[in-house]
C-alpha cells in the first residue's frame, strides 16, 4: 500500500500533494509508461504542460489507471501551463480546451500561466524570425490572466496560477486580479533556493512549487563543464550522513521548506526512489547548510526571450 503523501492548502482552500512528477522531457514513448508506473507507486501529482508536446501520452496513462479503477479522478492532481503563444485573450480558453482534450479531462486542477512573457500568435510554439530569434508579442499577461478568471469560474480548471512571475510581475497582476494565484511554479534548488521572493510569496499566501529541483541534469543546453547539483559533494556528504541519496536528499529540503516539488523521471526505479521521502525530516540545522549552498546559479535561464520587456529574470531582482 503506497503511503499518502501530505498536501499544501491553497489560498482558495483546495490542497495539493506537495510531490508531483515532472513531465519536460519526458518523450511520447517513454511517458505514458512513467505516469503508469508512478500512479502505481503513490504519486497523485502530475505537472504537465502544453509545450512538453506529450500532453495526449500523459492522458492515456491517465485514463488506463481511471479505468483500472486504481485511483479516481478526484484522487488525482493534474496541472498544465498555457504556452507564451496563446497569451491573447481570445486565444486562452481555446488552449485550455486543446490541453484538456490532450489529457482527455474534463478540468484541470491548476493551470499556471507558463511564463509572464508573450511570443507571438498563431504559429510555431518558438516562432523564429529569419535570424533565427524568438518573434515576440506585447500582450500583457495582466489581460492574459483576465481572461483565465472565467474558465475557473466556469469549472474548467479548479486553481489558477502562475510559474516565472518574479515579485514585480506579481505585484502588478495582484494589483487587478479578482482570483488570486494560489502558487508561482519558479525554478528552486540549493543553488537558487529563491529566499527572497518566497518570503514576498509567502506574505501574499503563495506557495512556491519548486521546479527542476534535481538541477535538471538533462537540460537540452546543459555543457559537460557546468556544476551538477546531483554531484555535489556537500551533498552527497549529506546524503551519505543520513543514508539518503542526494535525490532524496534535495526532494525532501523543498517539502521541509514549505514548497511543493515535482522531480522529474521515466525511470521506475528512480520514480520510485524520489517518493521515498516521507519517512524522515530534514533538521533545522541541515536546512541551514543547505540554504548557504545558494550561489543564484540558474539553470534555466529562459534566454531565447532575452529583450523581452517581459523576461522575469531580467532587469528585476527577484
Ligand atoms: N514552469 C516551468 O517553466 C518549468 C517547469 N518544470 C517542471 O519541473 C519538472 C522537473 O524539472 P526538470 O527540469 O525536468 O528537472 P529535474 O531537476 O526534476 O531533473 C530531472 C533529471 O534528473 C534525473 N533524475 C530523476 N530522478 C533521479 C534520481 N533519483 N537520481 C538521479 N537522477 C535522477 C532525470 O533522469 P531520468 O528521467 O532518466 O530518471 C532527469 O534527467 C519538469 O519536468 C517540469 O514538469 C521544469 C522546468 C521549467
Ligand atoms: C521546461 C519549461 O517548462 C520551459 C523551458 O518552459
Amino acid at each position: 500500500m503506497a503511503s499518502k503523501v501530505p498536501v499544501v492548502t491553497f489560498n482558495n482552500g483546495k490542497s495539493i500533494p506537495v510531490l508531483g512528477l515532472g513531465t519536460w522531457k519526458s518523450k511520447p514513448g517513454e511517458v505514458t509508461q512513467a505516469v503508469k508506473d508512478a500512479i502505481d507507486i503513490g504519486y497523485r501529482h502530475i505537472d504537465c504542460a502544453y509545450v512538453y508536446g506529450n500532453e495526449k501520452e500523459v492522458g492515456e496513462a491517465l485514463t488506463a489507471k481511471i479505468n483500472e479503477g486504481v485511483v479516481k479522478r478526484e484522487d488525482l492532481f493534474i496541472t498544465s501551463k498555457l504556452w507564451n503563444t496563446f497569451h491573447r485573450p481570445d486565444l486562452v480558453r481555446d488552449a485550455l480546451l486543446k490541453t484538456l482534450e490532450n489529457l482527455n479531462l474534463k478540468y484541470l486542477d491548476l493551470y499556471l500561466i507558463h511564463w509572464p512573457q508573450a511570443y507571438k500568435e498563431g504559429g510555431d510554439l518558438f516562432p523564429e524570425d529569419a535570424s533565427g530569434k524568438i518573434q515576440f508579442s506585447d500582450v500583457d499577461y495582466v489581460d492574459t490572466w483576465k481572461a483565465l478568471e472565467p474558465l475557473q469560474k466556469e469549472g474548467l480548471v479548479k486553481s489558477l496560477g502562475v510559474s516565472n512571475f518574479n515579485s514585480k510581475q506579481l505585484t502588478r497582476l495582484l494589483e487587478s486580479a479578482t482570483i488570486k494565484p494560489v502558487t508561482n511554479q519558479v525554478e528552486c534548488h540549493p543553488y537558487l533556493n529563491q529566499s527572497r521572493l518566497k518570503a514576498f510569496c509567502e506574505e501574499r499566501d503563495i506557495v512556491i512549487t519548486a521546479y527542476s529541483p534535481l538541477g535538471s541534469p538533462d537540460r537540452p543546453w546543459a555543457k559537460p563543464d557546468e556544476p551538477q547539483l546531483l554531484e555535489d559533494p556537500k551533498l552527497k556528504a549529506v546524503a551519505e550522513r543520513l543514508g539518503k541519496t542526494v535525490a532524496q536528499i534535495l526532494i525532501r529540503y523543498q517539502i521541509d521548506s514549505g514548497n511543493i516539488v515535482i522531480p522529474k523521471s521515466v525511470n521506475k526505479s528512480r520514480i520510485a526512489s524520489n517518493f521515498q521521502v516521507l519517512d524522515f525530516k530534514l533538521s533545522r540545522e541541515d536546512l541551514d547548510l543547505i540554504n548557504s549552498f545558494d550561489c543564484n546559479g540558474r539553470f534555466v535561464p529562459m534566454t531565447a526571450s532575452l529583450g523581452h520587456k517581459d523576461h522575469p529574470f531580467e532587469n528585476d531582482e527577484f
